[in-house]
């Protein structure tokens, strides 16, 4: 099924995993930074996993050399701008993009400059293309409290402002959501929206932490269909899962993709949508989710439909903008 005519909408899409191959070339020559190899084709492999990566932890290891070329103003409005383009290219409408500040301040910039620099980018981008961005700024699971804390702050500064919200990234195996629940009680009281990274690298128990601590969304949540009480609550809730099956494959989530369980969820009336995580390092975009997911299930230009529906109902925007995007899909 091609679908690069269908317009799509999209919440969980990380930017130092979105990068232009080409462009980290560039970058890294410009700047003087060291890469392991200059050759771009034998650079789409260190920035890229194939089916032999291990895990989720192996996986994080392909943000360190995007994360290189992303430590001044310049260059992070450069990848941002890329980032929107190559989405509008694709047909979005709207699109949530994240990314962890504290991974870009080795050459002295401070949160502030960072952020302002992605919004730089992508402003110019929209300004460009007919499409709708907001950003999603993470905190991440290995770093401190007082680290989140700052996060928390940098998105209120923010909000409206082209933030949209909060998220938890990272090693999910290994640092439980719950570290983070000042965070989060502070957020649900101040009515900052977020998602967790939840049900990954972990089962159903680290989707409960992640509900617990109010997370409306969840970042995969894939395996949540392992506990049946779970799907009750998820549906209950209205609880938004994004969806990204070729990073699935990546992780090691999924054992068997026959069974992938979007399917299911859509099926159940679980609020599910469909997603890319990282184009770069899943080598991806939103046709080879499909072209793979395809290969496995049936689905249909009613599911795509679909999956853009609930992204949209579940997106941290007004109720206009998300009435105005509905339009847009018509
Ligand atoms: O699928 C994922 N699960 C958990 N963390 C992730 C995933 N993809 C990327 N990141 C982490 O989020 C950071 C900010 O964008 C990335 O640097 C990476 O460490
Ligand atoms: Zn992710």
């Amino acid at each position: 099924m091609n679908i690069q005519n269908i317009k799509k909408v999209e919440l969980h899409l990380h930017l130092d995993g979105s990068l232009r191959p080409s462009t980290v070339l560039e970058l890294a020559k410009k700047d003087d930074i060291e890469l392991p190899t200059y050759d771009l084709n034998k650079l789409k492999k260190y920035l890229s996993v194939d089916e032999h990566n291990k895990d989720l932890v192996e996986y994080l290891k392909k943000f360190e050399i995007p994360g290189k070329v992303m430590q001044t103003k310049e260059n992070l409005s450069r990848v941002s701008y890329e980032l929107v383009e190559d989405l509008a290219k694709d047909n979005y409408i709207y699109a949530e993009i994240r990314f962890a500040p504290h991974f870009h301040l080795e050459k002295g910039l401070n949160l502030e400059e960072v952020v302002e620099a992605v919004l730089k980018g992508i402003e110019k981008a929209t300004k460009k293309y007919d499409i709708k961005i907001t950003l999603l700024l993470c905190i991440m699971r290995h770093l401190s409290l007082e680290k989140a804390f700052e996060i928390l702050n940098l998105t209120e500064k923010y909000i409206g402002k082209g933030v949209s919200g909060l998220d938890l990234a990272g090693d999910e195996f290994n640092y439980p959501a719950t570290i983070f629940k000042k965070v989060f009680n502070v957020a649900r009281n101040k009515g900052i929206p977020f998602t967790i990274h939840a049900g990954e690298a972990r089962g159903p128990e680290s989707v409960w932490e992640a509900i617990s601590l109010g997370a409306k969304r969840l970042g995969h949540g894939i395996r949540s269909y392992e506990d049946e009480r779970l799907i009750d609550c998820l549906k209950k809730e209205d609880i938004a899962l994004e969806c990204c099956p070729i990073s699935n494959l990546h992780t090691h989530a999924i054992k068997d993709f026959r069974n992938y369980p979007l399917k299911f969820y859509v099926e159940n009336n679980i609020n599910a949508c469909l997603n890319t995580d990282n184009r770069t390092v899943s080598n991806t975009n939103y046709q080879k989710e499909v072209d793979f997911l395809s290969s496995y299930i049936n689905i249909d230009l009613e599911d795509i439909n679909k999956f853009n529906k609930n992204a949209i109902k579940s997106a941290f925007i007004t109720e206009d903008e998300k009435k105005q995007l509905l339009n847009k899909l018509k």
